[in-house]
């Protein structure tokens, strides 16, 4: 299998503060990966740097030419009385032309992202009253818009019951399978990650691990991210 990504000897850190020492792994195309660690590690500091947003003080990150990436942030609270509709929603940043309508291309492109999402029954859903695994879901088409082989979901479970996180991660396994979608899942939740992702990268203060989550020992993992302590 091809690596979409291979991160080598990366090194970063903010002032005085070194995030990581020589982190080097791949994540080959079609895996799923958890990306776990306890607050402030350098979770989202490393997405942004994946992202391109920040850029490594030493060591390389590349991916396989064609990676186009998705990224999923977790929903934030959403007024009820927010005008737009979950379908009006999802096709929010998709006119990247002048005119003010959408192409008939364009309105496949949501309808299918609607339909893998689950979601064509309640698009006309104000997106203010939609649950929170609705609004995820949204979340997640509006990502899915631009058709990406990389997703990011950026602690996309975190606020939600245990049922719609379980509902989201099917459906997300699900979109990996048909898609060939190669998915990292930032999370706190040790149980989804083993559940539902094929390998874990765990970050410690000066650290990381790499590994099979099948080879997970939970007992001997941060305590922070142990179930009983767990914040999210
Ligand atoms: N732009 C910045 N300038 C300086 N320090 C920063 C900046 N962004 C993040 N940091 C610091 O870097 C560390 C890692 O932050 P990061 O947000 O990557 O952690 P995280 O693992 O995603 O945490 P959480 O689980 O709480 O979201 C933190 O100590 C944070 O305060």
């Amino acid at each position: 299998m091809t690596d979409l990504l291979s991160v080598d000897h990366l090194s970063f850190g903010f002032h005085d503060r070194q995030l990581y020492q020589d982190l080097t792994f791949n994540l080959k195309q079609g895996s799923m990966t958890s990306l776990i660690g306890a607050n402030g590690v350098g979770k989202t500091t490393l997405i942004r740097l994946l992202m391109g947003q920040l850029h490594p003080q030493s060591g390389s990150i590349n991916f396989m030419p064609d990676m186009k990436l998705g990224y999923v942030p977790q929903f934030r609270n959403i007024d009820p009385e927010y005008p737009l509709s979950i379908k009006s929603f999802v096709q929010l940043n998709q006119l990247s032309h002048p005119f003010p309508w959408h192409t008939k291309k364009e309105r496949q492109q949501v309808d299918a992202a609607l339909a893998k999402t689950h979601l064509t029954a309640r698009q006309d859903q104000l997106l203010g009253r939609a649950s929170g695994g609705e609004k995820q879901k949204a979340y997640l088409a509006q990502a899915l818009l631009t058709e990406p082989n990389f997703l990011i979901l950026d602690e996309a479970t975190a606020s939600l019951d245990v049922n719609t996180k379980v509902e989201l991660m099917t459906l997300v396994q699900e979109l990996n399978q048909s898609l060939n979608l190669t998915v990292l899942f930032v999370t706190h939740d040790l149980a989804l990650a083993k559940d539902y992702t094929d390998q874990y990268l765990l970050l410690t203060p000066g650290h990381y691990e790499m590994r099979a989550t099948h080879d997970m020992n939970e007992a001997a993992m941060p305590k922070e991210l142990q179930p009983a302590q767990e914040v999210e």
